[in-house]
């Protein structure tokens, strides 16, 4: 598993190209055959990605986590950005959809993921066991944001959130820009409350999303392709335009699961 240490704000308008892609860019997650897993200690989160080929392929408990099994102290929710396919949670099996989510509670012991699917799962620290539960590409709550004026309409689905399937912390969904618009999360906001993970996904190869973090005085950029992710602190906001179009999942945990609870970071005030 890998490792990545939190770093102060003062800190990170220091830094250069590389040295911000290291500690912030979540690259090569989905690699074919195994489960890949990236540790954050902004609120000890995992991003994780799963490619099963032939054979099935069982969810390892890292070295890291001196556990028995991944979720002894843990949720997840897991999202299928590839075709529909199994996992099986414990000898319970669920027919996960192409952007459907399936959520994880404490205590499961026993997972496996099945071809044809790539499965992308957001984990944090659980204090109680919830109930193991599917979610529908089309379930959840849907928000409608944007306007084609400001080339950020798009579509929010909040597939886990503070509705009828409940988590300890993960805070889960899918954006889809529509056609002809490229920002996300414009005007931007932060949230000191809560750390979020984003993983762009329907990124075309020739395409790229610029994605802005950093504290809205300080901001700094990465350029991210297909498949990969991006590390936000809770003092940073996440944003991004695409030179195509694109979906992303987002991901937060943290002090609570208010998806309300912004803080806006007004366009003429970012630098
Ligand atoms: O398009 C958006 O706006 C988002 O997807 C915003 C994220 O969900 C987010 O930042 C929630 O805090
Ligand atoms: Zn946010």
């Amino acid at each position: 598993m890998e490792n990545r240490y939190a770093s102060a704000p003062e800190h990170v308008a220091t830094m250069q190209t590389a040295e911000l892609r290291k500690r912030f860019l979540v690259e090569d997650l989905f690699l074919d055959g195994e489960m890949k897993f990236v540790y954050s200690h902004y609120d000890r989160i995992i991003m994780a990605g799963a490619v099963p080929t032939e054979a099935a392929l069982r969810m390892p408990t890292p070295e890291a986590l001196h556990t028995d099994h991944f979720f002894d102290n843990r949720e997840a929710g897991i999202i299928n950005i590839g075709a529909d396919a199994t996992v099986s949670v414990d000898g319970t099996e669920y027919t996960l959809p192409r952007k459907g989510l399936l959520y994880i509670g404490r205590g499961a012991k026993d997972v496996t993921f099945e071809a044809p699917g790539r499965f992308y799962l957001y984990s944090a620290p659980a204090h109680t066991a919830y109930p193991t539960t599917l979610v529908g590409p089309e379930d959840g709550n849907v928000l409608e944001l944007g306007a084609k004026e400001t080339s950020n309409e798009r579509t929010l689905r909040q597939l886990l959130f503070n509705g009828d399937v409940k988590s300890c912390q993960v805070m889960m969904g899918v954006t889809t820009l529509s056609p002809g618009s490229m920002w996300n999360t414009m005007p931007a906001h932060t949230h000191d409350r809560r750390m979020e993970s984003y993983l762009y996904f329907d990124v075309e190869d020739d395409a790229r999303v610029v994605h802005l973090m950093g504290e809205p005085s300080e901001t700094r950029h990465l350029i991210v392709g297909n498949e990969q992710g991006v590390i936000s602190p809770s003092w940073s906001i996440h944003s991004g335009v695409g030179t195509k179009a694109y979906s992303f999942i987002w991901a937060m945990a943290g002090e609570n699961q208010a998806f309300t609870d912004m803080d806006a970071a007004p366009v003429t005030d970012m630098r």
